[in-house]
């Protein structure tokens, strides 16, 4: 019998993670793409703006307004903050589920998000209904949901990293402190003087210091998993490269461990999550890239009685398209891995 194939969208397909999802979806067994948006680009050809879809995808760009009257079963928004929600708005009355890249309905409240993104929210109902998609830590909420706030690619690698910790309430009280680098796609496809090539190009730097709108969104995971409020220091830097994170955290714990207990602390709370890797030393971006997976290293400094736990992931894979595909997999009762065992690409 042949597989039943679930019809989905990609609104803002032309932006690095639309693009991604694209990739991931159209080879997907259980999916068929129904429709793949632009607002600037309607008419054209995917494959004319994305040369490497050529054959592949030759499908026509629409406008989103073709949402409207389409059955679809899941919408994936690949938009700006700030846009996602008026959609979300818009389409709060179709049966279809929607999985959200962007920041708009990982926050706690409407307060909480005006704070860090300076905007008003206009879709407050939706806090209600969002769940944040994390698929190792949130499952069985993922799958009744039907509105998935995906995760930031900051906050998957910096929140997978001490996971295990924070929920076993090891971790002590205002000792956090992420340090994390990310590639250019994390900025999106628009360039900018920030993203100008000779500002990038051989240079580093950090930014978002003290206010980087995830610094909340990790503290607000944290403090769940911790069940008591948990306050970080996160610092964002741009590496010169086009894709990857790397996330170095550093905390203090409650009590005294060491390498093999930390080691099999974390093997054991990530032991069905299929794409999270322990590993016995520094994970890459490279060992990530391509793919699904985020390596992590926790590391015991028996000198400075410190954990020090480094994780690599793909920020438009993991960090964005291929976790929103998880956390489709989820949401529609499918084998959570379809479609997403990519061998990691190097060099
Ligand atoms: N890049 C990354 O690594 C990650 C990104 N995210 C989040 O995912 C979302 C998408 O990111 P990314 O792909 O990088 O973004 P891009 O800037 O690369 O793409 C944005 C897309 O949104 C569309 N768009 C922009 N403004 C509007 C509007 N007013 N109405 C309708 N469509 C609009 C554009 O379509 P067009 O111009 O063709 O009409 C474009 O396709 C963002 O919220 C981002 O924060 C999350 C994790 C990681
Ligand atoms: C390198 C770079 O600029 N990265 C982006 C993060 C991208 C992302 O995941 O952000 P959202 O929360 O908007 O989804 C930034 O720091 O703003």
């Amino acid at each position: 019998m042949e597989n039943k194939k679930h019809k989905i969208a990609i609104v803002g397909a032309t932006g690095f993670t639309g693009s991604e999802l694209a990739r991931l979806l159209c080879q997907h067994e259980n999916v068929t793409i129904k429709h793949i948006t632009s607002e600037r680009h309607q008419g054209k050809l995917f494959s004319d703006l994305h040369a490497q879809f050529l054959g592949i995808i030759d499908q026509e760009l629409e406008s989103a307004d073709v949402i409207k009257e389409s059955e679809l079963d899941v919408i994936f928004l690949a938009l700006p903050h700030g846009v996602s929600m008026d959609f979300v708005k818009k389409w709060k009355h179709k049966k279809s589920k929607i999985i959200d890249l962007s920041g708009d309905f990982r926050l706690s409240t409407p307060e909480v998000y005006k704070n860090w993104y300076q905007k008003d929210h206009v879709f407050i109902e939706g806090f209600e209904h969002a769940v944040y998609g994390q698929p190792e830590l949130f499952a069985d909420q993922i799958k009744k949901s039907s509105l998935v706030a995906n995760p930031g690619c900051y906050p998957t690698a910096s929140i997978l990293s001490l996971a295990p910790l924070i929920s076993a309430g090891l971790i002590q009280e205002g000792s956090v402190i992420i340090d994390a680098k990310s590639g250019l796609t994390g900025a999106g496809i628009k360039a900018n003087d920030t993203t100008h090539f000779s500002n990038v190009n051989e240079n580093f730097k950090a930014y978002g210091i003290g206010i980087h709108r995830h610094t909340v969104e990790i503290e607000e995971q944290f403090s769940i998993l911790g069940k008591s409020k948990v306050q970080v220091q996160f610092t964002p830097h741009l590496l010169p490269i086009d894709r990857g994170i790397l996330a170095t955290s550093y905390a203090n714990t409650t009590r005294k461990l060491d390498q093999e207990s930390l080691i099999s602390m974390y093997t054991d709370f990530y032991k069905e999550k299929p794409f999270v890797r322990i590993r016995n030393s520094a994970p890459s971006i490279k060992d990530v890239r391509g793919s699904h997976y985020c390596d992590i290293f926790p590391f015991w400094d028996q000198r400075t009685d410190r954990v020090i736990a480094i994780s690599a992931i793909d920020n438009l894979l993991k960090g964005a398209a291929s976790q929103a595909v998880h956390n489709m997999n989820l949401m529609l009762g499918l084998d959570e891995k379809t479609g997403l065992e990519q061998t990691p690409l190097r060099p």
